[in-house]
């Protein structure tokens, strides 16, 4: 579980998150939803210590990261993994070998050991066939998923994604989304995912966070999206036509 207290950031005399307070379970998809410049991204770095926190607290199943020392926190870092919005996977570098990467930086396992656990991770993600491939010669959705395979491959307790869906079609957002809610589940990992897409929001969406203007303006799951009232929420969850009816049959049910 990871804990936000009254998380403030500011640069120069500009306040960008004004006192977030946030709970992050284990074994859920939480999600961080607002509008472009909301905060999430800035909200996102200040928990993996990108950023360091003007004011408040981050705390890591007890553990506040913005006191720890150096070595604290490096050590910390070894219990995350990341995605970030491009798929970042090294060009030069097979899938396997792109997996293992992590391995051959941090652990002390043997070659065989590593090759072992990166097919696991690669079997996990469904693309063990592709493990001689490079970057290039695939797709942008496996590539995301080489990206989780890669992110899960040191056994993380937290998962990071900072819109995991961008540049893919909403039928392979929909694989990415359910494996990072299977593996969330599998190894029971707190994972936290900033979002513009709504699918994410109605398909996985067990913790909700959304930020409005640096702020905490409602939290929920994606059943309590479908009948809330607030009208900020509304605008943004129900933005297009298609949802606008969406909402509009279930409430009327
Ligand atoms: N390093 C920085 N220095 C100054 N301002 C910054 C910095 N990083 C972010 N900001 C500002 O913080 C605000 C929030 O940015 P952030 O990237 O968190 O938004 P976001 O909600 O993630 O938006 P998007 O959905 O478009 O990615 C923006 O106004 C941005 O300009």
């Amino acid at each position: 579980m990871i804990e936000v207290k009254n998380l403030h950031k500011s640069f120069g005399d500009r306040e960008v998150l004004k006192g977030i307070d946030a709970t992050f379970e284990n074994g859920k998809t939480n999600l961080i939803i607002g509008q472009s410049g909301s905060g999430k991204t800035v909200l996102m770095k200040n928990l993996v210590g990108l950023f360091d926190p003007t004011e408040g607290e981050v705390l890591y199943d007890g553990r506040n990261f913005v006191t720890m020392s150096k070595e604290e926190r490096i050590a910390m870092r070894r219990e995350m993994g990341m995605i970030f919005q491009s798929a970042a996977l090294f060009d030069s570098l097979s899938v396997l070998e792109n997996v293992m990467f992590p391995l051959d930086m941090f652990s002390k396992m043997t070659h065989r050991e590593r090759v072992k656990r990166a097919q696991a991770c690669l079997d996990r993600v469904g693309l063990i066939q592709a493990q001689d491939k490079f970057p290039g010669e695939i797709s942008g959705g496996m590539q995301k998923r080489v990206a989780i395979a890669r992110a899960i491959v040191l056994n993380p307790k937290y998962l990071f994604c900072d819109e995991p869906n961008s540049g893919l079609d909403p039928k392979t957002s929909l694989v990415i989304d359910e494996l990072l809610h299977g593996i969330t589940e599998d190894f029971n990992m707190t994972t936290i995912i900033n979002t513009h897409d709504m699918n994410s929001v109605m398909g996985i969406g067990d913790n909700i966070l959304f930020i409005y203007n640096g702020e905490k303006e409602w939290v929920g799951d994606k059943t309590m999206v479908m009948e809330s009232t607030n009208e900020k929420l509304n605008d943004l969850v129900f933005a297009s036509d298609l949802f606008k009816k969406v909402k509009a049959a279930y409430v009327k049910r």
